[in-house]
């Protein structure tokens, strides 16, 4: 097909993080480009229902639990209640302003915005469904697939029959369920765990693997548990979901497995939180040659080209890191790379992952870059490993910490940092101290002697760097 037979240079099929990420970076370089999103609400899923949205209802519930600790301070905050309309108002309000922002940048005229659901007729040629009614057919020399992820909700005896709440729901929801069965120990379930506790709620997590946050050091995911199990909330972990049913009073009922015995739990409610998956279905993968994996995500390589060679992706999609720093970064690689596809170079940039962060905005908090202690075992890597517990630092026994610790991880002959992980106060904001040394591949010695202003929290890292640099 010569130039002039196609439409368009890209085609950038979602409108989100990722989606977004590419299509700004392809026009920036004077390509024609066009982005297809179907959702009846443009912003994505971390706008809309996913970062920002939990995190303006956790701030509210943390301001809540520093009140439920008021006596610990020497405050006499009496019964302070939560008022679940305002805080949902509040959080509408900011969300509002966050779409309306994302919503400009994609109607700003700087490519062609194709409001449909679009599916692939082949490698070179979508199909739109237009959500105003109707179909266009548009013909595209590359295309970036951001089609993101969907609520994973697996085959459990009883459970669509009674019915459940998703993070959507909970997300958006005025007249919250006093008691709450969450399944999942992943971050979605324990952050939504963490705001309906803190509120007031009375809740129980269910969580199939021995420990939380599977994939996680497990050090780090049971010291989160102690933190949680120290509130009012119930978790059980090593779990079998065997089927949901009606309690003779009305409520939910889980009933699992654990440790050979049939036990339950009973709730007003039960959310779901087993993880997402890729969206991917109705988008003719297999009429353009691109291969899905078995979850149903695109498979790309680090250079985010599917098996088609016109065709890269890019976030939830493609992604084995649900994360929206690495589905932006994605996306601009993608674009980049479908440009570079375009030129003939072929000269394709490559995703490294070495600095791969996470966070969780429960209290305490959970982050972790780089290298986890369980990676460098299967990496038959020789490490040193320091810890140090923050309810023996000053500025966080100041602060009334007493649950966590940070980690640091090592090269045993170097001293280079591999790896950071912290749960404790603040620990989303304190493991960027660790990306920025391990960006500059520092080694422990050197984070040691950098100035770490006193009190403060961030200066309990100097601890463990010192200990690796003495070893
Ligand atoms: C409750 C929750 C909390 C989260 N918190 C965090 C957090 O704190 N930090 C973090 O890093 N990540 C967090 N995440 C994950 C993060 O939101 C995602 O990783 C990220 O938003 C994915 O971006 P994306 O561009 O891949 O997909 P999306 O933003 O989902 O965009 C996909 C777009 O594609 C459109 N689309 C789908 N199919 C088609 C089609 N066939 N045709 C046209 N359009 C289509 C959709 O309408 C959508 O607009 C959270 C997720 C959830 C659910
Ligand atoms: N703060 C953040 O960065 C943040 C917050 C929320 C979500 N996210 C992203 O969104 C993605 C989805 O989050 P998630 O928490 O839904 O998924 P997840 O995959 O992280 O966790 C799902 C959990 O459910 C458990 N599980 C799965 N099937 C089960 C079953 N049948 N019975 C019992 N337990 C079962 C798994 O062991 C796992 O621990 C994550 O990958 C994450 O990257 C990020």
């Amino acid at each position: 097909m010569s130039d002039r037979e196609y439409d368009f240079d890209m085609a950038v099929i979602g409108g989100g993080s990722g989606g977004y990420a590419a299509a700004r970076t392809a026009v920036a370089e004077g390509k024609k480009v066009v982005v297809i999103d179907g959702a009846e609400e443009l912003g994505g899923l971390c706008i809309l229902r996913g970062c920002m949205p939990s995190k303006a209802l956790i701030q509210s519930a943390n301001h809540q639990l520093t009140l439920r600790e008021g006596d610990k301070f020497g405050l006499e905050v009496g019964n302070s209640r939560v008022n679940t309309r305002k805080v949902i108002e509040r959080k509408r309000f900011l969300i509002d302003d966050f779409a309306g922002y994302r919503k400009g940048q994609l109607e700003d005229g700087r490519f062609e915005l194709v409001r449909g659901y679009a599916a692939f007729v082949d490698a070179e040629t979508l199909d739109v469904r237009l959500r105003d009614g109707g179909e266009r057919r548009l013909r595209a020399r590359t295309t970036v697939i951001a089609t993101g992820s969907s609520i994973f909700v697996p085959e459990v005896p009883g459970l669509s029959e009674l019915g459940y709440l998703t993070s959507d729901d909970i997300l958006d929801m005025v007249d919250l369920p006093e008691s709450v069965i969450v399944l999942g120990g992943g971050a979605i379930a324990l952050e939504m765990a963490h705001y309906l506790e803190a509120i007031g709620k009375e809740v129980t997590v269910i969580q199939r693997s021995a420990h939380l946050l599977t994939g996680m050091d497990h050090d780090l995911a049971d010291e989160l548990e102690a933190a949680l199990t120290s509130r009012t909330m119930r978790i059980e972990c090593g779990t079998q979901l065997e089927r949901v049913e009606r309690s003779d009073g009305g409520l939910k009922r889980v009933v699992y497995t654990k440790d050979g015995a049939e036990c339950s739990v009973e709730a007003q409610e039960i959310l779901v939180a087993l993880g997402r998956k890729p969206a991917t279905q109705g988008l003719g993968a297999a009429e353009a040659g691109v291969e899905l994996n078995a979850r149903g995500g695109v498979v790309v390589g680090l250079d985010m080209q599917s098996s088609a060679e016109n065709i890269f992706a890019c976030g939830d999609v493609a992604s084995s890191y649900e994360i929206v720093h690495i589905a932006i970064e994605q996306g601009e690689k993608a674009a980049a790379n479908a440009m570079a596809y375009i030129d003939g170079s072929n000269d394709f940039q490559q995703m490294d992952y070495r600095l791969k962060l996470y966070g969780i905005f429960t209290e305490p908090q959970v982050a972790a870059v780089g290298m986890s202690e369980i990676e460098a075992k299967e990496l038959g890597r020789d490490v040193i490993v320091e810890t140090y517990p923050f309810n023996d630092h000053g500025k966080s026994m100041i602060a009334g910490a007493e649950h966590g610790f940070v980690k640091l991880i090592g090269d045993a002959q170097t001293k280079e940092i591999l790896g950071g992980s912290v749960v404790g106060p603040e620990g989303c904001e304190l493991i960027h101290e660790i990306v920025v040394a391990m960006s500059f591949r520092a080694t422990a010695g050197q984070l040691a002697q950098i100035p770490h202003y006193h009190p403060t929290l961030s200066e309990i890292w100097t601890y463990p760097a010192e200990d690796i640099a003495d070893a």
